[in-house]
Order: C-alpha cells, then structure tokens, then sequence
C-alpha cells in the first residue's frame, strides 16, 4: 500500500468533466453534483479556498433539446452550450444552496487571459470571491470561443482551462475528476491488464504514449490533455491529482493524503 501524501493545500482548483455530471444516456447526474456541492461546501468551511472548473454545458444543452449525439456543427454546439449553462449553473445553485455555500459564475476566453489588464481583472475577481468564501464556478465561454487563423481565443478544452486557472489563482493543487481511477501505463477500458500509476514525477515522450482518446461520447480531451495540464501544473511546481469522480466525496480522502488516483508532482510528497 503506498504511503499517504503530504499535500498541505489552501486554495485548491477542482475540475470535473462531462462524463462526472452526465450519465451515458444523457441525463444529468444529480447523485454526482449533490455529492460534489456537499463536499466543495466541507473544504470551504475547513478554511480552504476553492474553485470549482464545471464542463458540462453542451452536454447538459444536449440533455435538454433531446439530442444524442454532439452535433459537428461549431454554432450547434454553441447554442448547445448556450442552454445547457445556465440549465447547469441553476442546478449548482440550487444544490450548493441547501449547503449555504454562494456562487459565482466566470465563463473565459483565451484572450482575456493574454492582455495583461485583463488577465489582472479576472484575477482580481477570483481573489474577491474566494476572499469572501465563495465558490467561483468557472467554464468556457463557449458562445463567443472560437479558433480561428487570426482570432484563437479557444483554452481547447476544460483540462487546460484548469490548469490555466490554476496557475492564475496561484492555487497549490489541482484536482482533475473523471471517468476514471487515474493514469494508467494503458487505456484500461481497452486493454483489462492496463496498471494505475500511484504517482507521475514528469511528463515526456513516454508518458504521453500511454494516454489513449476520449472515453465517453461527452467528453472532448481524453487522457492527452489531462497529461498535457498535469505538464503544465508540474512546469510551475504545483500539484494535480486525477481522481475518480464517480463518488465526488473521494475529494475529503484526496485531500487527506490518501493514496488514490495519480499524484502528479515534482518530487516525493
Ligand atoms: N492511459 C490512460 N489512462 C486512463 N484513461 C485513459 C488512458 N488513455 C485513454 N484513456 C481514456 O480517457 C478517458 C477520460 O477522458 P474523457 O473521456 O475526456 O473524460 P472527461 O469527460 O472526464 O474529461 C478514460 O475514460 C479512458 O477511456
Ligand atoms: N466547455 C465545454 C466543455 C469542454 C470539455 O473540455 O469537456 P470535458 O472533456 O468533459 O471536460 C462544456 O461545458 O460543454
């Protein structure tokens, strides 16, 4: 059994994808976001600050106009997203609600955080809000992102997105749920002796060959991009935990120091 780690974070960014928050036939999973308001709520009022980085917005506007399938279309997926965040962002309030926990919504584009001015004006609204003890609850702002030649204001997906975050708010760990128990040598849903990594140190050729596609029909980065924002959090001497978002209280074990998913980290934690 591996030894616990020594983790000592303040201000933690939590990351949870579409597969955590919808179920694979496209319902949303309000098991998981109950779970996942009480716990956030706990870490607040432990004296943590937190942040919480929520994809979900196609999927959940997926949901609720009835169809299966991500349309190709970039503005379908757009007005998609359109519905489903503010169909999401009511359902947090809701649920974090009966915690007393407040909110806040902070929707990005890639640009905002190149102009120096900009980038100082989100930072200063994170720093308020977690200030005063609430939530921030951060997104692409899907609508308006687009990549495009001359115009890239994209993050590409909710994996950098948090990293992104991370380093913003200066936060000492990252916390990235999935649909998965962590980093494997292998992609476990195609290969059954695929071996979980208790803890990554860097990232190079090798480890990026291991990471496979997406899992689930929702999802958009598979493990590349969770790789790619874990070389991001170790390039700044920071922290990420891939977990298993299933049962978002694993987040209490996490932060204890418990040995689950993978540790990535710069040296023995
Ligand atoms: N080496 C690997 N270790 C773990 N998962 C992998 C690996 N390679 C590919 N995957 C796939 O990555 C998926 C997680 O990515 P993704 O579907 O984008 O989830 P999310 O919606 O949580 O962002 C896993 O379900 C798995 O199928
Ligand atoms: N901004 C998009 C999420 C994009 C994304 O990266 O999704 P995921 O791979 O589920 O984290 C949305 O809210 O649907």
């Amino acid at each position: 059994m591996a030894k616990k780690r020594q983790l000592d974070a303040k201000r933690i960014v939590v990351k949870v994808g579409t597969s955590t928050l919808i179920h694979p036939n496209g319902k949303v999973n309000f098991h998981a976001i109950d779970q996942l308001c009480y716990v956030l709520t706990g870490l607040v009022n432990d004296g943590k600050q937190v942040v919480l980085v929520s994809s979900g917005a196609i999927g959940v506007g997926m949901g609720q106009v009835g169809l299966h399938e991500r349309p190709e279309s970039i503005p379908a997926q757009q007005a998609l997203a359109a519905i489903g965040q503010s169909g999401l962002m009511s359902v947090y309030q809701q649920r974090f609600s009966l915690y007393g926990q407040r909110i806040g919504q902070i929707l990005l584009t890639h640009d905002v955080l190149e102009y120096p001015l900009s980038r100082q004006n989100a930072l200063n609204t994170f720093n308020s809000l977690l200030e005063w003890g609430v939530i921030p609850i951060v997104n692409e702002n899907d609508t308006v992102a687009v990549d495009e030649m001359d115009h890239h204001t994209k993050f590409g997906d909710n994996d950098q997105l948090s990293a992104i975050v991370s380093s913003i708010v200066d936060a000492d760990l990252l916390v990235m749920l999935s649909d998965i128990d962590g980093f494997f040598d292998k992609n476990p849903h195609k290969y059954a002796d695929a071996k979980l990594f208790e803890r990554i140190t860097k990232i190079d050729e090798t480890t990026l060959e291991a990471a496979g596609g997406k899992g689930s029909k929702f999802g958009t980065g598979g493990m590349m991009t969770k790789l790619k924002a874990a070389k991001r959090m170790l390039e700044n001497d920071k922290m990420m935990i891939l977990a298993n978002g299933q049962d978002p209280a694993i987040i209490f074990e996490l932060i204890k120091g418990e040995p689950l998913g993978t540790l990535f980290v710069k040296e023995e934690k």
